[in-house]
């Protein structure tokens, strides 16, 4: 975890010119392997959902159940400020009343004074064959704008399984990114809305995300989302 070094200046560029920006590697090798290793250990995790039996793509996701493993945990907290502090000059730009509260603990009393009060923090895991549809993390009225995922999974584990995300954009078609992740990079994007700069003032688009199809091989990822679920 190399949270001191990340810029965060260019990762607001980035993030408000395509609603996505690498943070850089965030998990060595030894933890990725650690949480890849204790994907079976049901006792980590609060629920296991098939994507098939929902429509959602084909594959599985586990919740993580408090106490969160360290790294994830760790993570959350240390990339929370200064997410909080783009989310807070996003929703002003949106004109939405929401502001976030500098520290993540604080956020979360937020959460669960709203009735959300389960953490979201997961692990994904993918075969060949299996891919994630175009969606968003929302579970409740409480939003938290930005999210991270970051990849578990070595480049010659597996082929395809790309971490794509579309831009919905007022009266217009939708734009395609195809985001390259690194083993251990962290990739932190806008979970709903963002605002965009038109000639006329702000707008706002939708992102959604998703995982292409894989090819072969096994890919495993696990992503950090900021506000908790009802
Ligand atoms: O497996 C992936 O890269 C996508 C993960 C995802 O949907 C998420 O972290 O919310
Ligand atoms: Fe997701």
């Amino acid at each position: 975890m190399n949270v001191a070094a990340i810029d965060w200046t260019s990762v607001e560029a980035g993030l408000d010119a395509t609603g996505f920006a690498s943070l850089g590697v965030l998990i060595e090798a030894d933890a990725r392997a650690g949480l890849i290793g204790a994907y079976g250990e049901s006792d980590l995790y609060r629920s296991h959902v098939h994507m098939a039996r929902h429509g959602f793509g084909r594959g599985e996701y586990k919740y993580f159940r408090y106490p969160l493993p360290g790294p994830i945990a760790a993570l959350r907290e240390a990339l929370y400020p200064a997410c909080a502090d783009i989310a807070n000059r996003w929703a002003e730009r949106m004109r939405t009343e929401m502001r976030y509260p500098p520290d993540h603990a604080e956020f979360i009393a937020t959460c669960h004074a709203a009735g959300q009060t389960r953490p979201t923090p997961l692990m994904l895991s993918y075969k060949s064959g299996d891919y994630n549809c175009l969606h968003q993390d929302l579970y409740g009225g409480i939003v938290f704008p930005l999210q991270v995922v970051i990849l578990l999974s070595e480049a010659d584990d597996f082929d395809g399984g790309e971490f794509v995300m579309t831009e919905q954009r007022p009266r217009m078609q939708s734009r395609p990114h195809v985001v390259p992740l690194r083993a251990g990079e962290a990739v932190v994007f806008a979970v709903n809305e963002r605002p965009v700069k038109g000639a006329r003032g702000e707008y706002r688009v939708k992102m959604r995300h998703g995982v292409s199809t894989l090819t072969r091989g096994a890919r495993f990822a696990t992503g950090i989302i900021f506000h908790e679920a009802t």
